[in-house]
């Protein structure tokens, strides 16, 4: 449950990536000191900022960086991958089009999902059916996007090369083997049929800076994207330096700052891990506020559960949240695919 924070760890979480395939990382010390650290944030925000987490730097920066080239280009070229139903929602949005609880948006996205086949998962996964679009400028943007998503293949093949860690997917995974463990569960609780398939979703977000005329700021406080919780089990957001615009909510209904911590990712927890978790780990309301000059481009990855798994509490809850079950089942991909149809609803 969101307490009353006022601010988000940051936690070094290195001594997890070099055990997290380590069977016996559970009676690491140094894992597990990691493991507490991420079960007080995520009890009391749902929200930390991981360092020491093996990605280099440089490729952090690049993902934004050709991100912001892209957005930087004319139009009509961008919407050349126009997203449209018929593309299994994926592809470029322009501003305004990303509604979020019937309010529209003030960015530009490319959304990218884990390629769906056709009746790889029935009915299902109809409407998302596809495989990306990615634009042809600037070059080698698929290829890096690639790269920095990998995939998620083979990840289930120990041992894995410890360092540098090269995709969110693998990174992703060794974090909710750590949650695993702080839930009062075994590292591999989300493996398997639960997310030892994972889907993932990518979103590639522009945020325009207020303009300003006569030196007053015209636009102020135009809601970049509004409140919201993420989907599935763990998002990781690499976003901008220099520019604090992403905001969560604690319990008191107050907007706490998540000012950029450079070389670090945002990691937040999704609606699929509140329901695992039985809302011991809670996924937080969150938003994004640009008022600053400049241009803000963040790139985050959400990775979540097998598409189309039932969730619902693990047993820890019995132990662990010493209650009460809170929530029945719910289909992931059912829950999407409810997002992505509303995402584009005016209200
Ligand atoms: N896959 C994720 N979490 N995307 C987050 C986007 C949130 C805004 C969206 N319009 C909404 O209303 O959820
Ligand atoms: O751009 C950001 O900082 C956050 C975006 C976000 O919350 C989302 O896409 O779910
Ligand atoms: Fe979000």
């Amino acid at each position: 449950m969101a307490t009353d924070f006022s601010s988000i760890p940051i936690i070094n979480i290195s001594p997890l990536i070099a055990k997290s395939d380590d069977p016996k990382m559970a009676q690491d010390p140094c894992v597990l000191e990691v493991v507490k650290q991420l079960d007080k944030a995520c009890t009391e925000a749902g929200f930390f900022y991981v360092k020491g987490h093996g990605i280099p730097e440089t490729l952090l920066e690049e993902v934004k960086d050709i991100t912001r080239r892209f957005f930087e280009l004319p139009y009509e070229e961008k919407t050349q991958i126009k997203m449209t139903p018929a593309t299994g929602f994926r592809g470029y949005q322009m501003i305004g089009e990303n509604i979020t609880k019937g309010v529209p948006d003030m960015h530009e996205a490319i959304d990218c999902y884990r390629e769906v086949t056709k009746d790889m998962y029935g009915d299902l996964g109809k409407e998302i059916e596809g495989c990306n679009q990615w634009p042809r400028n600037p070059q080698k943007f698929k290829a890096l996007m690639e790269e920095y998503v990998s995939l998620c293949t083979g990840i289930l093949s120990p041992p894995l090369i410890p360092f540098p860690i090269k995709s969110c997917c693998k990174l992703a995974r060794k974090i909710m083997r750590g949650i695993a463990l702080a839930l009062g569960g075994s590292p591999n609780e989300f493996e398997g049929q639960r997310a030892g398939d994972p889907f993932w979703v990518m979103r590639l977000i522009g945020y325009p800076g207020v303009s300003t005329v006569n030196g007053t700021n015209v636009h102020k406080n135009d809601i970049g994207c509004g409140p919201h919780t993420d989907y599935g089990l763990l998002t990781l957001l690499n976003q901008d330096d220099g520019i604090n615009a992403l905001q969560v909510r604690n319990k008191f209904g107050d907007w706490i700052s998540a000012p950029p911590v450079p070389g670090s990712f945002v990691c937040n927890i999704g609606d699929m891990l509140n329901i695992y978790s039985n809302g011991l780990y809670e996924s937080t309301l969150h938003r994004v506020i640009n008022n600053s000059p400049k241009y803000r481009v963040s790139v985050v990855f959400f990775y979540e559960t097998n598409f189309d798994t039932e969730v619902e509490p693990l047993d820890t809850w019995k132990t662990r949240a010493n209650g009460t079950k809170k929530f029945e089942r719910a289909v992931y991909g059912e829950h999407l695919v409810s997002k992505v149809l509303s995402n584009f609803v005016e209200e």
